[in-house]
């Protein structure tokens, strides 16, 4: 771990990652990339230059992926872990981690999550405000679950997926990697092909 943190994206979602990474209180020093030219600050935080800017940071800050989009977030972390850049893991004050609970590299818990006993949390992953995934889950690398999802017990969800504001997900499922599911979707058997589901029960269009 290093004394500064650097987030890449200063936009919505990255302001967020900011709140976390200040409530966490570890860093002496917080600061942006920002591909927007016009941006010199955001949250009271400077913007010190570009993403592109990040390996020459390496040394000096931890760094982390504030950019919500699960490809372009798999691409940019991706390229900083061949460059050896300190990733670490931002989990919010108000979230209840369970026991025998992993979370990898670059994922971020919001506020207001619960993550059950046994739950595996893949890399570049957003846990985001008030969701909860349940006990002996496995979440795969840079998936999405958005804000008030609820995912019962023993639920793996592929990577890349995206999981919609409020969407529910029966125990005992497996969702497809690379799947967009709907706000409000409710799936309650197994997703198999990668798509974008909504609807109660979820179909896919
Ligand atoms: C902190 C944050 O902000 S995190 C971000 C949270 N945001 C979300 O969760 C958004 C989730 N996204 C969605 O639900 C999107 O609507 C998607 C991904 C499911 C579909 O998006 P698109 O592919 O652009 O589909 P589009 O908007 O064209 O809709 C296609 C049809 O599905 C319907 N539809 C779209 N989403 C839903 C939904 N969640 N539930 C029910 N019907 C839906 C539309 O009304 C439309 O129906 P129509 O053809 O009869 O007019």
């Amino acid at each position: 771990m290093k004394n500064n943190l650097l987030i890449i994206g200063a936009s919505g979602h990255g302001k967020v990652i900011a709140d976390i990474a200040l409530k966490m209180n570890k860093w002496q020093s917080i600061a942006f990339l920002d591909d927007n030219e016009s941006l010199k600050s955001s949250m009271g935080l400077d913007v010190i230059g570009k993403s592109k800017d990040a390996i020459s940071h390496i040394n000096d800050y931890d760094i982390f992926v504030g950019i919500g989009n699960n490809d372009t977030r798999k691409e940019v972390q991706e390229n900083l872990e061949d460059e050896g850049a300190t990733i670490p893991v931002l989990v919010h004050p108000n979230a209840v981690i369970g026991e025998q609970v992993g979370v990898a590299t670059g994922s971020a818990i919001m506020a207001g999550v619960v993550i059950n006993c046994c739950t595996k949390i893949g890399k570049g992953c957003i846990i985001n405000t008030g969701a909860t995934i349940d006990h002996d889950s496995v979440i795969e690398n840079f998936v999405h679950v958005s804000p008030g999802s609820h995912l019962a017990g023993t639920v793996r969800v592929g990577q890349g997926t995206w999981l919609g504001i409020g969407s529910v997900v029966s125990n005992n499922l497996k969702i497809s990697g690379s799947c967009k599911i709907g706000a409000g979707t409710v799936v309650v058997r197994d997703i198999t092909e990668v798509g974008t589901y909504i609807g109660v029960p979820a179909r896919r269009i």
